[in-house]
């Protein structure tokens, strides 16, 4: 994913008043300031629109009919208990305001709302928000980088562009909208969209995997949308489509530039109306399914050469997730090698043993522009070979001989420690005072390290 890329999210406020014309003034106010805002007359609505949903403040009268304030700021707090929650009190009400603050609100105004009030004490709340998110994001990664967290449903990897990965997986696979999985072949396109269905609430369903690649192009448009019998020549019998097949489920559409033009005009129609027929037949079948996305392709350039439609483009690319190529994380080499060293060799006859440091440094010489699958194949090729291909003419990595002396346990444990260090100083910029806290080591140990492999930190503060 390029964090560069990345916009920064307008605060969303959730403003709760059974007035409504104070409701569409204060509105009025927020959005004029450049706030996103989401208003509802009924605090029962307000409450149930909390639930997946992280807005970045809450203003609420305190006195509702259906349900007053204090009420729905407790509820509020148990489904999100850092939201502040500004409630708006009348005159008789401050007593009532100052125990809600003691309840957990983070403050009260007093009617009639001064404009610059509710925008000051907005600014401050927001602010108190951001840190809090901020933190707990930290907070998370902390712990994912101190369990070591490398893999993540059938992915492998620990590098920091990873570790976001598995972050925005996880958000993205609450959602109902389209995703679109972007990266080059063999990064793991597919193993992301069954981890987006498998997390997420539809994980029940089916989940229908479709490769545009490998069908033939006339028989696409049959595939997805299914047919009736003698809907074309050859239409023997009803054919149920993927789109169909799917039902409520996931429908991972893969290789999408391989769509023909004409088709993706029908997806674009068949997204936007939410409905479907199957060919030969007028009965409309509404789509339920997820649509994922997958394409190696830049679609930018697709868009350009005619070959992509941009229409659908924005209609798939609203949740977009985009995988990082190998040799922009050559670092998870040696854990990548491991897993699938461990997945081919295991079960051969004698032990399962580490790659020589000499492999490793050659596998991470290498650019992988297959990426993760070439990567596996090489490995496989040496567990069921061993450096045998070579001999045959095969490809030209150095990969030892079977008979090369297993690496010693001391010297392998100790590579892995150093490629560790390094990947945690590249992850903070060479900044020693915060790999230490990340890596739950004591300062010094670190240094201890460092010393002891020889790291050159301004390598990695260059480079931040
Ligand atoms: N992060 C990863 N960890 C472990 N295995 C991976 C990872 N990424 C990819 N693989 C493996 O690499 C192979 C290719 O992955 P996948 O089919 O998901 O790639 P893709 O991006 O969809 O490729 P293509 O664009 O060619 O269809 C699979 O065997 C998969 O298990």
């Amino acid at each position: 994913m390029n964090t560069d890329q990345e916009t920064v999210p307008v605060p969303e406020i959730l403003v709760v008043d059974d007035d409504l014309y104070l409701l569409a003034a204060i509105k009025q106010t927020l959005v004029l300031n450049g706030y996103a805002v989401r208003t509802f007359g009924n605090p029962l609505e307000a409450l149930a629109s909390v639930d997946g949903h992280t807005y970045s403040a809450v203003l609420a009268d305190i006195r509702m009919p259906e349900m007053n304030g204090m009420v729905l700021l407790e509820r509020m707090l148990a489904k999100d208990c850092d939201l502040p929650v500004i409630l708006i009190t009348g005159h008789g009400d401050i007593s009532m305001a100052v125990e809600a603050v003691k309840k957990g609100a983070y403050n009260f105004l007093q009617k009639p709302v001064d404009e610059e009030m509710i925008l000051a004490t907005l600014a401050r709340a927001i602010e108190r928000r951001q840190l809090v998110l901020e933190n707990r994001r930290l907070e998370r990664q902390l712990i994912a980088t101190r369990q070591g967290r490398s893999r993540f449903y059938g992915l492998v990897g620990s590098h920091p562009s990873m570790l976001s990965l598995y972050n925005l997986i996880e958000a993205v696979a609450k959602e109902n909208d389209p995703v679109l999985i972007v990266g080059e072949t063999g990064t793991g396109k597919e193993l992301v969209a069954r981890a987006v269905h498998d997390i997420g609430p539809r994980h029940a369903l089916p989940y229908v995997a479709v490769n545009m690649g490998a069908i033939p192009s006339e028989m696409i448009e049959s595939e997805l949308f299914g047919h009736e019998k003698g809907a074309f020549t050859g239409a023997i019998q009803r054919k149920v489509g993927t789109f169909e097949y799917a039902g409520e489920g996931t429908l991972f559409l893969d290789e999408i530039c391989s769509m023909p033009t004409q088709l993706q005009s029908k997806l674009l129609r068949v997204l936007e109306d939410r409905t479907f027929c199957r060919l030969g037949s007028n009965t409309v079948i509404p789509l339920k399914a997820r649509i994922i996305a997958a394409t190696n392709r830049d679609l930018r350039a697709e868009i350009d050469k005619g070959a992509f439609r941009q229409d659908l483009y924005f209609r798939l690319n609203v949740l977009p997730v985009h995988l990082p190529p190998l040799r922009e994380r050559k670092e998870d080499i040696p854990l990548l090698v491991d897993y699938f060293w461990k997945e081919y060799c295991d079960g051969q006859p004698g032990e399962v043993r580490p790659c020589s440091p000499e492999l490793i440094r050659e596998l991470m010489a290498q650019d992988w522009p297959g990426n993760i699958r070439e990567l596996r194949n090489v490995v496989r090729r040496y567990c069921v070979l061993g450096g045998r291909d070579q001999e045959q003419g095969g490809q030209s990595l150095a990969v030892p001989d079977v008979e090369t002396p297993c690496l010693p346990w001391k010297d392998y444990m100790d590579q892995q420690e150093q490629l560790y260090v390094e990947q945690v100083l590249r992850q903070v910029g060479g900044q020693v005072s915060l790999a230490h806290q990340l890596m739950g080591i004591s300062r010094k140990s670190l240094y201890d390290k460092i010393n002891k492999y020889g790291i050159a930190l301004h390598r990695f503060r260059e480079k931040s």
